[in-house]
């Protein structure tokens, strides 16, 4: 079902329009309407990622945005549209993908493409349907909001609108729409496509296009003999490897980190069997789909590098040279540790490198692991620790205390040069409280299925500070429950 023309509104919602990616030639995507979905209310939205959007908020609340962030209405100045994409999944090639259910409203004035996620089929849906249930887009909305206030790149999430529109998976579910936000949501994949099909008019194309809006200084280059696109790819490896080693010390597992799946921002993107680690287990496996352990929480910063080597591939033919394009990998390999290092220094305290510093974490984390400690749970008693708590509360977390207790001494003899205040200050806004752990997100989204949202507002609350303490609301940043557990999260969505 097209949209009628009358369904376009015509309030001023604040944004101006931009859509520089519509500008490019058409072999890069679609131009089509989403879908309508029927009577749809709220479930969620974002205060701070409308404001960062610069979207008026009276206008935000009005029943006009639910019609247009459902799909169900466009703005004056929307150019929807669904881009091509190719990729590589669990490791294998599997040919042209593209947007099977995300639709490109347009990119505002200020930077920033809007995008629906569930707003109906595309000529890139394969088989499937065009949809997100209510469940996987409220993990989604959540999970975008969490990861940006825990300071890590990612796409935001502006609202979650549901409708009683029924959706087959494994059992039938309803309908829901995720708006995103993001200055792009290019992947590697959109490389990988136009590389794959000899397309090298149409690469070139996309590099420049990405060179010049957000990797302007590698036009400036003197690495590589002056090979604009060997900086651009040494630029993505970096961003990458920052953005995993986030990713790694709060505990963050992906879950699919298929290339089509890599931001070529270096942002996080598509939050599917997404989980924060429980008990500090290296090997974790978050998606039930992933029998091989593919991409394990231990696995993420080797596959992320492996996923490079397919972007390295894909822009080939722009950087001439094999010698070359591995060179603008390389560092990769030393900003990846350092980054890590500079992360676990400051969830330490630490306000200076040490040599020693590297032994000090591997000893720590071959505690954690004897006893799959409780990752978020430790690192805020330890922070507390340092703010004046007994170590005591620290001690509490094991069984046999041994190996903390001799760790607890050596991290203590490490500190003694470094003003305890100052190491607290940095401890508490390195170690997060609130985490979107899977039971909270369980329980956020069996009350909406019961269509009591109050829950996924809550979480939105403590999730977009989650290094403050909220008082009142402890129980959000307790243990799991046994049955967290027994949770099975899939690639089914
Ligand atoms: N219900 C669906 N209908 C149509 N296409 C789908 C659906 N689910 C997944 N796809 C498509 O399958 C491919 C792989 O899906 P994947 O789970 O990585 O992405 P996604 O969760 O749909 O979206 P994104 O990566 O945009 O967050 C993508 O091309 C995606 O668009
Ligand atoms: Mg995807």
């Amino acid at each position: 079902m097209n949209i009628p023309l009358n369904a376009m509104v015509a309030e001023d919602s604040g944004l101006r329009w931009r859509n520089e990616f519509a500008a490019l030639p058409p072999k890069f995507f679609t131009r089509l309407q989403p879908t309508p979905l029927p009577d749809p209310y709220w479930v969620g939205r974002s205060n701070a990622a409308a404001q960062q959007l610069g979207l008026d908020a009276g206008w935000f609340a009005s029943a006009d945005a639910l019609e247009v962030f459902t799909g169900n209405a466009l703005l004056p100045g929307m150019e929807p549209l669904a881009s091509v994409y190719s990729g590589h999944q669990f490791g294998v090639w599997a040919g042209q993908l593209g947007d099977g259910r995300a639709i490109m409203l347009g990119q505002t004035e200020g930077g920033f493409e809007v995008q629906l996620k569930g707003a109906g089929l595309t000529p890139y849906s394969r088989m499937a349907d065009g949809r997100a249930v209510l469940r996987s887009s409220i993990r989604e909305f959540l999970c975008s909001e969490a990861m940006h206030g825990l300071g890590i790149p990612t796409t935001r999430a502006l609202c979650v609108t549901g409708s009683d529109a029924r959706v087959r998976r494994e059992e039938i579910e309803t309908a829901a729409v995720v708006t995103r936000t993001a200055p792009s949501f290019i992947r590697f994949g959109h490389f990988e496509h136009f590389w794959a099909n000899d397309k090298l008019d149409e690469l070139r194309t996309l590099a420049d296009f990405v060179i010049d809006r957000f990797y302007p200084e590698c036009r400036l280059t003197k690495r590589f003999g002056g090979n604009a696109y060997a900086a651009f790819l040494e630029a993505v490896s970096e961003r990458t490897a920052a953005l995993l080693a986030q990713w790694q010390a709060v505990g963050f597992c992906h879950g699919v980190m298929n290339t089509d799946n890599m931001s070529i921002l270096g942002l996080t993107i598509d939050y599917g069997p997404f989980q924060f680690l429980d008990g500090f287990n290296p090997r974790h496996i978050c998606n039930h789909s992933d029998s091989g352990g593919r991409y394990a929480y231990n696995q993420q910063p080797n596959v992320a590098y492996w996923n490079l080597y397919c972007l390295a591939q894909a822009l080939l033919p722009l950087i001439g040279e094999k010698e070359v394009a591995i060179a603008a990998l390389q560092s990769y390999q030393t900003v990846f540790p350092d980054a890590f290092l500079a992360r676990m220094r400051a969830k330490l305290g630490l306000t200076d490198a040490q040599d020693g510093d590297i032994q000090l974490v591997e000893a720590l984390l071959s505690v954690l692991r004897q006893e799959q400690t409780d990752w978020t749970i430790f690192w805020r008693r330890l922070s507390q620790h340092m703010a004046g708590a007994d170590a005591q509360t620290v001690r509490d977390l094991f069984v046999d205390a041994t190996g903390i207790d001799a760790w607890l001494l050596s991290f203590g003899q490490r500190h003694a040069s470094v003003p305890r205040e100052a190491a607290a200050a940095l401890m508490l806004r390195s170690n997060p409280k609130f985490v979107l752990r899977n039971h909270l997100g369980q329980q956020a989204i069996e009350a909406a299925q019961r269509k009591d949202y109050s829950g996924v507002s809550t979480l939105l609350n403590l999730l977009e500070t989650p290094f403050d303490e909220h008082a009142g609301h402890d129980d959000y940043a307790g243990f799991p429950p046994d049955w967290a557990s027994s949770i099975e999260i899939s690639c089914s969505s």
